[in-house]
Formats: C-alpha cells, structure tokens, sequence
C-alpha cells in the first residue's frame, strides 16, 4: 500500500516545553485516518507541522515522496497536493459563499473559467444551490462548516487535513461531513488526516491513533482497539488506554 504521508520521530518544543514527543506514524493513501486525543494532547500541533504553519524542532515528514521541509524549494507544488481545514474557517464574512470558493480557488490558481466549472460541481455535490449567493455571514455554523470544507477542496488536492471538523455543527451536519468524506476517499481516493476528541465520529476513520501528553499511545483500526482493549466502544477503550499510560 503506497504511504501518502510518513511522519517519523517529530518532536515540537516550545521553549522548554515539549508538546510533541517522537511520534511516527505512516498514512496510507485513499485512507480516513483520525489522531484522537483530549484538548491539549498535541493533535493540532502535530498537523500544522504537517502542513508548514509549524516548524518541527526535529524529526521528519515526507509528503506524497517529498519532504515537507524542501516543499517549497525544490519546484515541486507542494501546496497544490494539500487542502487544509483548520478550527477557525477561513471564510471571509463580508463575502457570499461563491465568492469565498472563487477567491480559494484564485489563492491556488485556477483561473475564473475553470474555477466556474468547479464551484459548478461543488454546488451540486454539497447542495449549495440555495445558499451560493448568500453572504456567509448569513450561514449557520453548519453551513459555514460545510463551505469551509468545500473551499479546502476547490482545487482537488490529494490530501485533505482536517482539524476537529464538526465541532459546530449538529448530529445531521456531522453525519453528512462523515458520509461526504468517507465518499470522497472511496471513489476519488482522497486521503484525509482528521483531528477529533469525538470518538463516535471516529469510527469512520480507516485507521486511528490516539495522542496524550504529546505521544501516541495507541493506534491501530477502530475495531481492532476496542477488540485489544476488550471494549464495546472507543470512548471506553480510550478511557482504558489512558488510564493504563498513567
Ligand atoms: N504557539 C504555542 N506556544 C506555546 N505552546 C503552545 C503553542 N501552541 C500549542 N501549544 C501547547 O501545545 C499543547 C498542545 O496543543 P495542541 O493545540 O496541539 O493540542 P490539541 O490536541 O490540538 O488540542 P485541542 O483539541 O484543544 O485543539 C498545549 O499544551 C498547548 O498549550
């Protein structure tokens, strides 16, 4: 299985604080895979090194065969592999929903007849017709969770990084993101890195790994740590792993 994303021995320190500790782990491509984890554990930190927002204090990442560190210096477009949705949208309020997806689909350079096209496709894949040309301003934060995504995806990357997704949306919001995901990496083998600390949700990732303190103290498919750790569910198999780290 060809390894989209290699991440081996990263470390993150801030000051004398160290809030990163030697993880490794590989994605494969086409996969959901989920880093689960309280407030703090380290995820967010752990995905903006991923992405360049963060510099590591050591250790390495290797993106699609090219190393993150080089990305930007070795000709290749590197940003053009990845779409990023972060905890605050990066959604400009003062503009309608078709505008905020032409203006991300300028920031990756597709120019305004292509960028039609797409922002075409995204509305009927995300049911947008009713909602394009309104302001987001005027969008609950569901639909807002919802155009945000469809921004980090304008420009077909093949890796979607997203950090807690649905964190403000509602259990019908939530299932459609999931569902939309799970749809995305199946048919057009996308390959998503998702934060969460909602271990329902997680059951629709292919492979999870569960941080704290800093480190992953587990990892493995959701069936395959709630049957290790004898559980009928992640929230309880993740309550035993770390108690048993403590
Ligand atoms: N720029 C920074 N300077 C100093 N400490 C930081 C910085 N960014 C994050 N941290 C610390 O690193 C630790 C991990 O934070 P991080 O945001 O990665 O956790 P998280 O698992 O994503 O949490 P959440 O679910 O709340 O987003 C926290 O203790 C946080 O205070």
């Amino acid at each position: 299985m060809n390894k989209i994303i290699i991440v081996d021995d990263l470390v993150k320190e801030y000051g004398s604080k160290t809030v990163v500790r030697n993880i490794s782990f590989n994605i494969t491509s086409g996969s959901i895979y989920g880093l689960l984890g309280a407030n703090g554990a380290g995820k967010t930190t752990v995905i903006k090194m991923i992405i360049g927002l963060v510099q590591p204090t050591s250790g390495s990442i290797y993106i699609d065969g090219i190393n993150a560190k080089l990305g930007k210096n070795n000709g290749t477009d590197f940003k053009s592999k990845i779409g990023y949705m972060g905890q605050q949208f990066n959604l400009y309020n003062q503009l309608t929903v078709r505008q905020n997806l032409m203006l991300h689909a300028g920031c990756h350079y597709i120019g305004r007849r292509n960028g039609n096209i797409r922002i075409e496709e995204l509305i009927t894949d995300f049911q947008l017709s009713d909602i394009i040309d309104v302001s987001t301003a005027k969008l609950s934060a569901g639909q807002q969770q919802k155009i945000a995504f469809a921004c980090s995806i304008i420009h077909r990357p093949k890796i979607v990084v997203v950090d807690e997704p649905t964190n403000q949306s509602d259990q019908n919001s939530k299932r459609i993101f999931w569902e939309q995901i799970t749809s995305l990496s199946k048919q057009s083998g996308i390959t998503f890195l998702v934060t969460t600390h909602n271990l329902f949700e997680a059951e629709y990732c292919n492979y999870i790994s569960i941080m704290d303190g800093g480190i992953i103290k587990e990892a493995g498919t959701p069936s395959g740590i709630k049957s290790k750790y004898n559980a009928d569910s992640l929230t309880e198999a993740f309550r035993r792993i770390v108690k048993n780290n403590k």
